[in-house]
């Protein structure tokens, strides 16, 4: 009797297993279709910024931007982990090439670098941007990739409300002050590429022009979706801006899917344990995550296109208010005005 009941019951779990993995591949098939890049052409000479690039998609996106030719520089706030990144990747790429001809190993061993970055402070900001200048490098690529999500209450060193403050604003006061070096090192043809990364919880964003810090009523989901609506908002009235001046620099915003990585940190411990038998299943790796961005920094056929919103590789449509231009209008002022911008 005992004997049957262990049979059955591999039996079934071997048809589980199955199901599981059929599943899976349905799964990936028809929603995550866009899991790894094409073929991209080489970016020797170009330069590419990328934002919380240390770890998670950032990381990805640096590496594989490197493997590109690209010279890359990791910006991010934890210093340890970016010094770690920038080891991993050269190793990689001079593996890569065998370290056969020394001068290829001595031009990947500029390829990719740190640099410290706090988009949590604006000075940190401007001190970034002014080492950065003082380098002398053009700008080819910035991808403005780094975040964070469901932090309970918490103000910046400027006192903005953390996901408004740090998901947004530094990168809204980081790609003004970069737009200089930007603009001149692209041209018609060529143009230099801003890469923005929000999120499908745009779809469920409100932005509160009245209460941007969160004062009145704070949700930790809120002003995280608040923040990913405000950097699609800005992304495309930076773009509409660009355009009139025929400045040679595209902007197109990205959504990565639900990824796995510590993004995830904050979840509440019930939140945590009903993600994890769901994981593998429904979450990309952050290697599939950062695909997008990556063909968003260096895809031949999206040269000279911006003003778009990317999910899967391809163009899709956010939310009817990002679209709204009076608001677009009405955040860039405020956000001038919160950064202390002309
Ligand atoms: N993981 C997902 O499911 C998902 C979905 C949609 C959008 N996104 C977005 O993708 C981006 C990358 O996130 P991830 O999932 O790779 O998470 P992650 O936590 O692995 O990476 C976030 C990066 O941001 C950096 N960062 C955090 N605070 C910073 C600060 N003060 N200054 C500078 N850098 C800072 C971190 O050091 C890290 O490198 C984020 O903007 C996130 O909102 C992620």
């Amino acid at each position: 009797m005992s004997q049957t009941k262990t049979v059955l019951v591999s039996v079934k779990h071997l048809f589980f297993l199955d199901i599981t993995k059929k599943l899976k591949i349905i799964i990936f098939k028809f929603f995550h279709n866009f899991l790894s890049c094409p073929d991209l052409p080489k970016q020797n000479g170009k330069v590419a910024i990328v934002t919380g690039g240390a770890r998670g998609m950032g990381y990805e996106i640096s590496r594989h931007l490197a493997s590109l030719d690209m010279h890359v520089v990791i910006a991010g706030n934890e210093e340890h982990e970016g010094l770690a990144a920038v080891k991993k990747i050269r190793e990689e790429l001079n593996q890569g090439k065998g370290a056969a001809c020394s001068t290829d190993f001595v031009i990947s061993l500029f390829l990719v670098e740190f640099m410290y970055l706090d988009l949590a402070s604006l000075t940190s900001v401007r001190h970034f941007v002014q080492r950065y200048k003082a380098k002398g490098l053009p700008l080819h690529v910035l991808v403005n990739n780094a975040g964070v999500m469901l932090v309970p209450e918490r103000r910046t060193e400027d006192g903005f409300e953390l996901h408004f403050g740090l998901n947004y604003l530094g990168h809204f006061l980081l790609t003004n002050l970069l737009l200089d070096v930007l603009k001149k090192s692209g041209k018609p043809g060529k143009c230099s590429r801003i890469v923005i990364m929000s999120s499908a919880t745009h779809y469920g964003g409100r932005l509160t022009l009245d209460d941007l810090q969160g004062r009145m009523c704070y949700s930790a989901h809120g002003a995280y979706a608040q923040s990913k609506l405000a950097l699609l908002l800005f992304s495309y009235h930076l773009q509409d801006q660009l355009w009139v001046r025929g400045d040679p620099v595209t902007v197109n915003a990205v959504d990565p899917g639900m990824v796995d990585t510590a993004l995830y940190d904050n979840l509440s411990s019930p939140a945590q344990l009903a993600k994890k038998p769901f994981t593998k299943l429904l979450f990309r790796t952050p290697a599939e995550g950062a695909s997008t961005a990556i063909y968003a920094a260096a895809a031949s056929e999206l040269e000279g296109i911006g003003g778009l919103y990317l999910y899967n590789g391809r163009k899709t449509e956010s939310s009817a208010l990002s679209y709204d231009q009076r608001l677009q209008t009405k955040l860039w002022k405020e956000s001038c005005a919160l950064v202390g911008l002309q």
